[in-house]
């Protein structure tokens, strides 16, 4: 018998998502969005917090740490080469191989750093790594070893930065991330200005050989490793994500729930995820538009030393007056960041690309500066400007993906400037063989100036992309706290889900759920959407926005295979069986997810067998050439044998005989009975009803009725409109 829906879940997914509207507006706030305008300085904001200045504090000595041993293997690499007699050739080799690091190491990475908050570790470790690897190169003896460990290197750099921002971004406050961003971004400008420096000292004042450099460095960065040493991860949204789990379970009186379970993700998964926030596309995209003009420096450098005559103390000083300039904007600019992005994140976004782009345009007319005067003003106001939107940029794409995923971001944003730093390498070679160096300079800055309107426009998501992760939060302690006061959870729940293919909308705000061993009817007109949202639930498409849910468990982004493996079946109308395979072989295929167990895919098959002795006749027979009847039977013998927790069942009766559809709904029932949920999309509103207990009806990709059949039995308007498509459909055969 099905059971009796436990109050109020014929109207669960709707509550929930009065619940998430509900919370919406104090999760915005604890992210720090809306509310009154805190103008409070840094100092003052991090002691009311209870926030301690320690973890930017060690942050900064690794990052330093990282440049300056990152400084020593750039300058000293020709020295390394001619003590061992090796060539360009033997490093660009070596360049290859740090690419593919550079692209698989920090995936690996977030992944590794997505079930447990070891950020920190990672960090540590790698500073580890680098204080060892560069006192190792200065004794190493041996080419090989050289290579080895400057790939080593390059694998604790790649995995130190994808760690890195979100380790910052979780040790602070909300309100505070502009300006901390931007305070170890300028830090980073004062060290990236003072190592090579060092260097220069090391080598042209001490007059170290580059075994002797590497000895100094070492041992500096050991310093900065120890002052870093008491780096503790800070867990995951420790400023956001906890604080609205707490605000959810103290707003209805009952504080300690248990924990959240997270859903782990792969590394595709989380991809998928990250790829499905709008507003992280863009910044994506804008990474790799803009990445395009990295290689513009290195050309100007040249182009004004000849140009002016410039040598390499004046080229120095130049770079000096820019650092410092930007420096100064940085520090004195981020606090109105801080405050724009609480106010609007929109505002933020199009503000910060409003003065990269003015940015851009000071820098790329160095190119036409007639003396130097105008050159070092020209080149810091551009640098100044521009780099007011880094710390922008990563407050942004921090916020908008769930906490334990923030490495992720970096690894992801890393791929996409690959892409543009080698096309823009390549773009501007050509370029600069065929026309001047400023013509070259101008084209290239074109796209940098397309990525700052890409990023503006990102910025419109922004508020809207940071909702959805707070309504995931929400969502999730609040289900947590329901199972904790001994409330089953629905096995399927579907909160407000948004649905497209390309441009095109199919579902809106789609609330469904499905109680455990319950049968569900979803009835609708065609094209309502019925299909699709059963696509949603087993994974063959995934929603805009929204959630769903299995058990309680985030499934939204999952691959289809694990939702599979989970306990969801589908049998899709008209396509159910494999055509080309026999029927056993069908059957050894829907038996994949049972594992490498033989016994138990030959016994499992034996109970289809069992239940359809017709099958068992033509165990040999190819599936395409059974009747219609007969695949259907095919198909239901995927539940009995996997005995799933929800069977999604698409058309099962259409155009089959009467008699062969009572047989399959027989079918049906038992496996109901076994105890797996049923979802039924019938063109039959006779038979659906006549099964389910509780229907939903389907309308334009919205639900227009979610309540017991009987009460659906009794709405005339619904009815007729499903009765009119049969009888189109019926006509159409
Ligand atoms: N792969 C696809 N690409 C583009 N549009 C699609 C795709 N699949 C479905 N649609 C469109 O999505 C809408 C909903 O289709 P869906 O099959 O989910 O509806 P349905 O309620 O199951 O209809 P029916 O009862 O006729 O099967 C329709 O307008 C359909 O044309």
């Amino acid at each position: 018998m099905t059971p009796h829906r436990q109050p109020p879940a014929e109207t669960f997914g709707k509550s929930l998502e009065d619940m998430v509207a509900r919370m919406r507006p104090a999760g915005r706030e604890i992210a720090g969005i809306g509310g009154d305008v805190d103008r409070r300085g840094l100092r003052a904001v991090l002691r009311a917090e209870n926030a301690k200045w320690y973890p930017g504090v060690a942050l900064f000595a690794l990052e330093i740490s990282g440049l300056l041993h990152g400084e020593a293997f750039g300058v000293l690499q020709p020295d390394i080469g001619r003590a061992f007699g090796i060539g360009p050739r033997f490093f660009s080799v070596l360049t290859v191989f740090s690419q593919v690091i550079a692209l698989v190491v920090p995936l690996g990475v977030a992944r590794l750093v997505q079930n447990r908050a070891r950020r920190a570790m990672v960090t540590l470790i790698s500073a580890g790594v680098w204080s060892v690897l560069t006192a190792g190169t200065a004794l190493t003896a041996t080419v090989g070893a050289v290579g080895a460990m400057l790939l080593l290197d390059e694998a604790t750099t790649a995995a130190n930065g994808t760690v890195g921002d979100a380790l910052l971004i979780d040790s602070y406050p909300p309100r505070t991330r502009v300006r901390v961003v931007s305070a170890l971004r300028a830090g980073g400008m004062v060290a990236g200005l003072g190592a090579p420096g060092l260097v220069f000292v090391l080598t042209e004042v001490a007059h170290l050989n580059w075994r002797g450099v590497f000895l100094v460095t070492a041992a500096l960065t050991a310093v900065f490793f120890l002052v870093a040493l008491g780096l503790r991860d800070p867990g995951y949204g420790r400023w956001d994500t906890a604080r609205i789990q707490q605000r959810v379970r103290t707003s209805d009186g009952r504080p300690g729930a248990p924990a959240v379970a997270a859903t782990h993700l792969s590394i595709l998964e989380a991809l998928r995820r990250i790829m499905a926030i709008r507003s992280m596309r863009l910044f994506l995209w804008a990474g790799l538009i803009s990445a395009i003009a990295s290689p513009v420096g290195t050309y100007l450098a040249f182009y004004y030393t000849d140009r002016f005559n410039l040598d390499a103390g004046a080229r120095s000083l130049l770079q000096l007056a820019t650092g410092v300039v930007g420096l100064v904007s940085l520090l004195t600019l981020s606090k109105l960041g801080d405050r724009i992005f609480q106010r609007s994140p929109r505002h933020m976004f199009t503000i910060s690309a409003g003065l990269t782009i003015v940015g851009l345009v000071l820098s790329a007319a160095q190119v036409f500066a007639p003396n130097v005067t105008v050159l070092v003003v020209l080149a810091a106001a551009g640098a100044a400007l521009t780099g007011l939107s880094g710390p922008a940029q990563t407050v942004g794409t921090m916020s908008i993906v769930p906490a334990p995923l923030r490495p992720h971001v970096g690894a992801v944003a890393a791929l996409f400037s690959l892409g543009g730093t080698t096309a823009g390498t390549i773009l501007l070679g050509g370029l600069t063989e065929t026309i001047s160096l400023p013509t070259a300079v101008v084209i290239v800055s074109v796209p940098s100036v397309i990525a700052a309107g890409v990023t503006m426009r990102a910025g419109r998501f922004v508020a809207g992309d940071i909702d959805r992760t707070i309504d995931e939060v929400v969502e999730a302690t609040a289900l947590a706290e329901l199972r904790g006061s001994g409330r089953r959870l629905p096995v399927i729940n579907c909160r407000s889900v948004d649905f497209a293919y390309g441009p095109v909308q199919v579902l809106f705000g789609v609330d469904f759920s499905v109680d455990h061993g319950e049968m569900v009817a979803l009835l609708g007109v065609n094209g309502a959407g019925k299909s699709t949202l059963l696509r949603a639930i087993s994974g063959l498409g995934i929603p805009q926005s929204g959630s769903i849910r299995l058990d309680g468990q985030d499934i939204t982004f999952l691959d289809a295979e694990r939702r599979a493996a989970m306990g969801i079946s589908q049998i899709p109308g008209g396509h159910a069986v494999f055509k080309e395979l026999s029927v056993v072989d069908n059957l050894r295929c829907y038996g994949y997810s049972l594992g490498r167990d033989r016994r138990r895919l030959d016994s499992a098959i034996d109970i289809a067998f069992d239940a359809f002795p017709r099958l068992a006749e033509r165990r040999n027979q190819h599936a395409g050439t059974l009747s219609g009847g007969e695949q259907q039977m095919l198909a239901l013998s995927k539940a009995l044998m996997l005995r799933p927790k929800v069977l999604l069942i698409d058309e099962l009766s259409l155009g089959l005989a009467p008699i062969v559809v009572g047989q399959l709904l027989d079918m049906v029932r038992r496996i109901n009975r076994a105890g797996t949920a049923v979802v039924l999309v019938e063109q039959s509103v006779n038979v659906a009803l006549s099964l389910a207990r509780h229907a939903y009806f389907m309308e334009r990709g919205r639900i227009r009725f979610d309540g017991p059949s009987d009460e659906l039995r009794r709405d005339e308007t619904l009815l007729r409109a499903v009765f009119l498509s049969e009888v189109a459909k019926e006509g159409a055969r």
